[in-house]
Protein backbone atom coordinates (compact mmCIF):
# COMPACT_ATOMS: atom_id res chain seq x y z
CA UNK A 1 0.00 0.00 0.00
CA UNK A 2 1.38 3.82 -0.40
CA UNK A 3 2.75 5.58 2.45
CA UNK A 4 -0.34 8.38 2.11
CA UNK A 5 -2.25 9.21 4.81
CA UNK A 6 -5.37 7.44 5.80
CA UNK A 7 -8.64 9.64 6.77
CA UNK A 8 -10.39 8.48 9.97
CA UNK A 9 -13.92 9.99 10.29
CA UNK A 10 -14.45 11.05 13.56
CA UNK A 11 -16.95 12.45 16.01
CA UNK A 12 -15.85 15.41 17.88
CA UNK A 13 -17.13 14.93 21.37
CA UNK A 14 -13.98 13.95 23.61
CA UNK A 15 -14.77 10.33 23.41
CA UNK A 16 -15.05 10.04 20.21
CA UNK A 17 -11.64 11.80 19.62
CA UNK A 18 -10.00 9.76 22.29
CA UNK A 19 -11.01 6.41 20.97
CA UNK A 20 -10.49 7.93 17.30
CA UNK A 21 -6.80 8.85 18.49
CA UNK A 22 -6.35 5.63 20.03
CA UNK A 23 -7.21 3.29 17.10
CA UNK A 24 -5.31 5.97 14.72
CA UNK A 25 -1.53 5.25 16.48
CA UNK A 26 -2.49 1.31 16.27
CA UNK A 27 -3.89 1.44 12.75
CA UNK A 28 -0.83 3.45 11.60
CA UNK A 29 1.47 1.15 13.42
CA UNK A 30 0.23 -2.09 11.46
CA UNK A 31 -0.59 -0.06 7.78
CA UNK A 32 2.83 1.59 8.24
CA UNK A 33 0.64 4.64 7.30
CA UNK A 34 0.16 7.90 9.12
CA UNK A 35 -4.03 8.70 9.89
CA UNK A 36 -5.44 12.02 9.77
CA UNK A 37 -8.52 12.16 11.58
CA UNK A 38 -11.58 14.31 10.13
CA UNK A 39 -14.25 14.96 11.93
CA UNK A 40 -17.72 15.00 11.57
CA UNK A 41 -20.78 16.13 12.82
CA UNK A 42 -23.44 13.58 13.03
CA UNK A 43 -27.16 14.46 14.21
CA UNK A 44 -26.72 12.73 18.39
CA UNK A 45 -24.36 15.34 18.31
CA UNK A 46 -26.77 18.43 17.88
CA UNK A 47 -30.06 17.35 18.64
CA UNK A 48 -30.95 18.13 22.35
CA UNK A 49 -33.75 15.66 22.59
CA UNK A 50 -33.47 12.47 24.97
CA UNK A 51 -32.28 9.77 22.85
CA UNK A 52 -34.90 7.64 23.47
CA UNK A 53 -37.13 10.06 22.27
CA UNK A 54 -34.99 10.34 18.60
CA UNK A 55 -35.22 6.46 18.03
CA UNK A 56 -31.24 6.28 19.18
CA UNK A 57 -30.53 3.67 16.13
CA UNK A 58 -28.03 5.35 14.15
CA UNK A 59 -28.22 9.26 15.15
CA UNK A 60 -24.98 9.00 16.32
CA UNK A 61 -23.00 6.74 13.21
CA UNK A 62 -25.44 7.93 10.02
CA UNK A 63 -22.66 10.91 9.03
CA UNK A 64 -19.71 8.60 9.57
CA UNK A 65 -21.32 6.44 7.03
CA UNK A 66 -22.18 8.89 4.58
CA UNK A 67 -18.91 10.04 4.84
CA UNK A 68 -17.59 6.40 3.98
CA UNK A 69 -19.40 6.03 1.33
CA UNK A 70 -18.82 9.27 -0.30
CA UNK A 71 -15.28 8.62 -0.36
CA UNK A 72 -14.71 10.94 1.68
CA UNK A 73 -12.72 9.44 4.45
CA UNK A 74 -10.71 5.85 4.46
CA UNK A 75 -12.51 4.63 7.51
CA UNK A 76 -14.55 5.01 10.41
CA UNK A 77 -14.25 4.47 14.49
CA UNK A 78 -17.66 3.72 16.06
CA UNK A 79 -18.83 2.62 19.70
CA UNK A 80 -20.50 -0.50 18.86
CA UNK A 81 -22.87 -0.44 21.55
CA UNK A 82 -23.88 2.74 19.02
CA UNK A 83 -24.08 1.00 15.85
CA UNK A 84 -27.46 -0.30 14.28
CA UNK A 85 -27.87 -4.23 14.02
CA UNK A 86 -28.47 -3.91 10.17
CA UNK A 87 -24.89 -3.83 8.02
CA UNK A 88 -25.16 -1.87 4.86
CA UNK A 89 -23.77 -3.77 1.93
CA UNK A 90 -21.25 -1.29 1.24
CA UNK A 91 -19.49 -1.16 4.46
CA UNK A 92 -17.56 -3.87 6.39
CA UNK A 93 -16.55 -4.45 9.57
CA UNK A 94 -12.99 -4.36 9.18
CA UNK A 95 -12.32 -5.16 12.76
CA UNK A 96 -13.60 -5.21 16.16
CA UNK A 97 -10.63 -4.95 18.65
CA UNK A 98 -10.63 -5.93 22.14
CA UNK A 99 -12.98 -5.42 24.24
CA UNK A 100 -12.38 -2.64 27.41
CA UNK A 101 -14.50 -3.64 30.32
CA UNK A 102 -18.00 -3.91 29.27
CA UNK A 103 -19.47 -2.78 32.85
CA UNK A 104 -21.62 0.13 34.13
CA UNK A 105 -20.54 1.59 36.67
CA UNK A 106 -21.62 5.17 38.92
CA UNK A 107 -19.94 8.21 39.65
CA UNK A 108 -21.49 8.89 43.38
CA UNK A 109 -21.30 12.66 45.53
CA UNK A 110 -19.06 11.58 48.70
CA UNK A 111 -17.36 8.40 46.79
CA UNK A 112 -20.81 6.16 47.46
CA UNK A 113 -20.95 2.80 46.60
CA UNK A 114 -24.56 2.01 45.01
CA UNK A 115 -25.53 -0.10 47.63
CA UNK A 116 -24.64 2.90 49.86
CA UNK A 117 -26.75 5.08 48.14
CA UNK A 118 -29.24 6.55 50.94
CA UNK A 119 -33.25 6.28 50.96
CA UNK A 120 -34.53 8.95 48.26
CA UNK A 121 -31.41 9.05 46.36
CA UNK A 122 -31.72 10.41 42.68
CA UNK A 123 -29.56 8.48 39.84
CA UNK A 124 -29.12 10.17 36.93
CA UNK A 125 -29.18 8.22 33.47
CA UNK A 126 -30.74 8.52 30.20
CA UNK A 127 -30.93 4.58 29.50
CA UNK A 128 -34.17 2.79 29.83
CA UNK A 129 -31.44 -0.59 30.17
CA UNK A 130 -30.16 0.93 32.66
CA UNK A 131 -32.96 2.28 34.66
CA UNK A 132 -35.02 -1.14 34.24
CA UNK A 133 -32.33 -3.02 36.07
CA UNK A 134 -31.40 -0.16 38.40
CA UNK A 135 -34.87 -0.31 39.62
CA UNK A 136 -35.48 -3.98 39.42
CA UNK A 137 -32.34 -4.05 41.77
CA UNK A 138 -33.58 -1.58 43.71
CA UNK A 139 -36.97 -3.36 44.11
CA UNK A 140 -35.92 -6.86 45.21
CA UNK A 141 -33.26 -5.43 47.47
CA UNK A 142 -34.98 -3.17 49.72
CA UNK A 143 -33.23 0.29 47.86
CA UNK A 144 -35.16 3.22 47.93
CA UNK A 145 -33.97 5.22 44.86
CA UNK A 146 -35.14 7.23 41.92
CA UNK A 147 -33.81 7.11 38.42
CA UNK A 148 -33.70 10.27 36.91
CA UNK A 149 -33.26 10.66 32.97
CA UNK A 150 -30.73 13.04 31.57
CA UNK A 151 -28.41 13.39 28.78
CA UNK A 152 -25.24 14.84 27.19
CA UNK A 153 -22.10 14.09 27.42
CA UNK A 154 -19.61 13.08 30.23
CA UNK A 155 -18.65 16.38 31.41
CA UNK A 156 -22.34 17.60 31.26
CA UNK A 157 -23.45 14.10 33.56
CA UNK A 158 -20.61 14.02 35.78
CA UNK A 159 -22.12 18.08 36.35
CA UNK A 160 -24.83 16.87 37.60
CA UNK A 161 -23.11 15.46 40.43
CA UNK A 162 -20.50 17.86 41.12
CA UNK A 163 -22.95 20.46 41.42
CA UNK A 164 -25.46 18.29 43.94
CA UNK A 165 -28.48 18.16 41.27
CA UNK A 166 -28.32 14.48 41.34
CA UNK A 167 -26.67 12.02 43.98
CA UNK A 168 -25.23 9.44 41.19
CA UNK A 169 -24.80 9.00 37.09
CA UNK A 170 -24.78 5.73 35.57
CA UNK A 171 -22.06 5.75 32.89
CA UNK A 172 -19.87 2.98 30.88
CA UNK A 173 -16.52 2.29 32.14
CA UNK A 174 -14.96 1.93 28.96
CA UNK A 175 -15.60 5.32 27.69
CA UNK A 176 -14.67 7.20 31.30
CA UNK A 177 -11.14 4.52 30.78
CA UNK A 178 -10.97 6.06 27.04
CA UNK A 179 -10.98 9.41 28.29
CA UNK A 180 -8.76 8.91 31.13
CA UNK A 181 -11.24 9.59 33.67
CA UNK A 182 -11.67 6.36 34.98
CA UNK A 183 -10.55 7.55 38.34
CA UNK A 184 -13.39 9.27 38.92
CA UNK A 185 -15.80 5.81 39.20
CA UNK A 186 -17.20 5.54 42.80
CA UNK A 187 -18.48 1.79 42.08
CA UNK A 188 -18.26 -0.64 39.69
CA UNK A 189 -21.85 -2.15 39.03
CA UNK A 190 -21.90 -5.94 38.76
CA UNK A 191 -22.79 -7.22 35.27
CA UNK A 192 -25.34 -9.71 37.81
CA UNK A 193 -26.66 -6.16 38.62
CA UNK A 194 -26.94 -4.44 35.71
CA UNK A 195 -25.88 -6.20 32.12
CA UNK A 196 -24.25 -3.72 30.00
CA UNK A 197 -25.83 -2.87 26.08
CA UNK A 198 -25.66 -5.39 23.48
CA UNK A 199 -21.74 -4.36 22.41
CA UNK A 200 -20.75 -2.10 25.52
CA UNK A 201 -16.91 -1.47 25.85
CA UNK A 202 -15.81 -2.47 22.44
CA UNK A 203 -15.00 -0.21 19.09
CA UNK A 204 -16.22 -1.65 15.47
CA UNK A 205 -13.29 -0.11 13.01
CA UNK A 206 -15.90 0.05 9.48
CA UNK A 207 -15.06 1.03 5.83
CA UNK A 208 -15.85 0.54 2.40
CA UNK A 209 -16.81 -3.35 1.92
CA UNK A 210 -14.82 -3.09 -2.07
CA UNK A 211 -11.58 -2.03 -0.73
CA UNK A 212 -9.50 -5.40 0.15
CA UNK A 213 -6.45 -3.85 0.53
CA UNK A 214 -7.87 -1.69 3.34
CA UNK A 215 -9.73 -4.46 4.89
CA UNK A 216 -6.89 -7.05 5.10
CA UNK A 217 -4.66 -4.32 6.90
CA UNK A 218 -7.51 -3.25 9.33
CA UNK A 219 -8.34 -6.56 10.22
CA UNK A 220 -5.17 -6.96 12.03
CA UNK A 221 -6.78 -5.19 14.89
CA UNK A 222 -9.44 -7.86 14.92
CA UNK A 223 -9.73 -9.50 18.17
CA UNK A 224 -12.29 -12.70 17.45
CA UNK A 225 -13.53 -13.43 20.41
CA UNK A 226 -14.50 -9.89 21.30
CA UNK A 227 -16.53 -10.56 17.57
CA UNK A 228 -17.66 -13.16 18.45
CA UNK A 229 -18.77 -12.26 21.58
CA UNK A 230 -20.89 -8.90 20.26
CA UNK A 231 -21.66 -10.50 17.14
CA UNK A 232 -23.82 -12.89 19.35
CA UNK A 233 -25.05 -9.97 21.94
CA UNK A 234 -26.01 -7.90 18.72
CA UNK A 235 -27.67 -11.30 17.29
CA UNK A 236 -29.66 -11.01 19.83
CA UNK A 237 -30.31 -7.68 19.61
CA UNK A 238 -32.28 -8.02 16.61
CA UNK A 239 -33.93 -10.83 16.61
CA UNK A 240 -35.40 -8.53 19.46
CA UNK A 241 -35.99 -6.43 16.99
CA UNK A 242 -34.86 -3.50 19.32
CA UNK A 243 -32.76 -0.75 19.19
CA UNK A 244 -29.62 0.53 21.05
CA UNK A 245 -32.37 2.85 22.96
CA UNK A 246 -34.02 0.02 24.22
CA UNK A 247 -34.58 -1.58 27.41
CA UNK A 248 -32.30 -4.25 26.64
CA UNK A 249 -28.82 -6.02 28.40
CA UNK A 250 -26.79 -8.76 26.81
CA UNK A 251 -23.34 -9.47 27.69
CA UNK A 252 -21.69 -12.70 26.07
CA UNK A 253 -18.55 -14.11 28.32
CA UNK A 254 -15.92 -17.31 28.00
CA UNK A 255 -16.28 -19.81 30.68
CA UNK A 256 -12.82 -21.59 31.67
CA UNK A 257 -12.26 -24.76 33.69
CA UNK A 258 -7.99 -23.22 34.58
CA UNK A 259 -6.42 -21.91 31.24
CA UNK A 260 -8.74 -23.70 28.74
CA UNK A 261 -11.86 -22.30 27.36
CA UNK A 262 -14.83 -24.32 27.78
CA UNK A 263 -17.86 -22.33 26.21
CA UNK A 264 -19.53 -18.97 25.77
CA UNK A 265 -22.13 -17.91 27.91
CA UNK A 266 -24.35 -15.67 26.51
CA UNK A 267 -26.75 -13.81 29.30
CA UNK A 268 -29.79 -11.10 28.13
CA UNK A 269 -32.25 -9.00 30.00
CA UNK A 270 -35.69 -6.68 28.88
CA UNK A 271 -37.22 -5.25 31.34
CA UNK A 272 -39.82 -2.15 31.99
CA UNK A 273 -38.29 0.93 33.15
CA UNK A 274 -39.50 0.85 36.28
CA UNK A 275 -37.83 -2.70 36.96
CA UNK A 276 -41.57 -4.40 37.92
CA UNK A 277 -41.50 -6.58 35.49
CA UNK A 278 -37.94 -8.85 34.00
CA UNK A 279 -37.21 -11.11 31.31
CA UNK A 280 -33.66 -12.40 32.40
CA UNK A 281 -32.18 -15.65 30.72
CA UNK A 282 -28.65 -17.06 29.56
CA UNK A 283 -27.48 -19.97 26.93
CA UNK A 284 -24.55 -21.62 26.90
CA UNK A 285 -22.41 -23.23 23.60
CA UNK A 286 -19.64 -24.00 22.06
CA UNK A 287 -17.45 -20.58 21.19
CA UNK A 288 -18.94 -19.24 17.94
CA UNK A 289 -16.18 -20.27 15.53
CA UNK A 290 -17.76 -18.36 12.37
CA UNK A 291 -20.76 -15.55 12.23
CA UNK A 292 -23.04 -17.96 11.66
CA UNK A 293 -22.58 -19.48 14.93
CA UNK A 294 -22.52 -16.76 16.78
CA UNK A 295 -25.35 -14.83 15.37
CA UNK A 296 -27.48 -18.60 15.92
CA UNK A 297 -26.28 -18.21 19.40
CA UNK A 298 -28.16 -14.42 20.13
CA UNK A 299 -31.28 -15.91 17.83
CA UNK A 300 -31.83 -18.99 20.26
CA UNK A 301 -31.58 -17.25 23.69
CA UNK A 302 -34.06 -14.07 22.00
CA UNK A 303 -36.31 -16.73 20.83
CA UNK A 304 -36.64 -18.03 24.14
CA UNK A 305 -36.55 -14.11 26.13
CA UNK A 306 -39.41 -13.91 23.69
CA UNK A 307 -41.54 -17.02 24.43
CA UNK A 308 -41.46 -15.81 27.51
CA UNK A 309 -43.27 -12.23 27.07
CA UNK A 310 -39.78 -10.15 26.20
CA UNK A 311 -42.17 -8.12 23.40
CA UNK A 312 -44.64 -7.62 25.49
CA UNK A 313 -41.88 -5.39 27.98
CA UNK A 314 -40.37 -3.58 25.23
CA UNK A 315 -43.58 -2.69 23.36
CA UNK A 316 -43.66 0.27 26.40
CA UNK A 317 -40.86 1.98 25.47
CA UNK A 318 -40.91 4.41 22.30
CA UNK A 319 -39.72 2.73 19.57
N1 LIG B 1 -24.42 6.00 24.58
C1 LIG B 1 -23.25 6.80 24.53
C2 LIG B 1 -22.00 5.99 24.59
N2 LIG B 1 -21.60 5.25 23.55
C3 LIG B 1 -20.44 4.62 23.89
C4 LIG B 1 -20.11 4.98 25.17
C5 LIG B 1 -18.90 4.54 25.87
C6 LIG B 1 -18.86 3.08 26.18
C7 LIG B 1 -18.64 2.18 25.03
O1 LIG B 1 -17.79 2.45 24.16
O2 LIG B 1 -19.30 1.14 24.98
C8 LIG B 1 -21.09 5.86 25.64
C9 LIG B 1 -21.13 6.55 26.94
C10 LIG B 1 -21.80 5.79 28.06
O3 LIG B 1 -22.66 4.94 27.84
O4 LIG B 1 -21.47 6.08 29.22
Amino acid sequence: MSSKALRLGTRRSKLALAQSGQVADAVSQVTGRPVELVEITTYGDVSREQLAQIGGTGVFVTALREALLKGEVDFAVHSLKDLPTGQPDQLALAAIPLREDPRDVIVARDALKFTDLPRGARIGTGSPRRMAQLNAYARSHGLDIETVPIRGNVDTRIGFVRDGELDAVVLAAAGLNRIGRGDEVTDFLSVDTVLPAPGQGALAIECAADKADLIAALGELDDPLTRAAVTAERSLLAALEAGCSAPVGALADLLADGQIVKEMRLRGVVGTTDGSRMVQLSTTGPVPETYDQAMTLGRELAAEMLAQGAAGLMGEQAQ
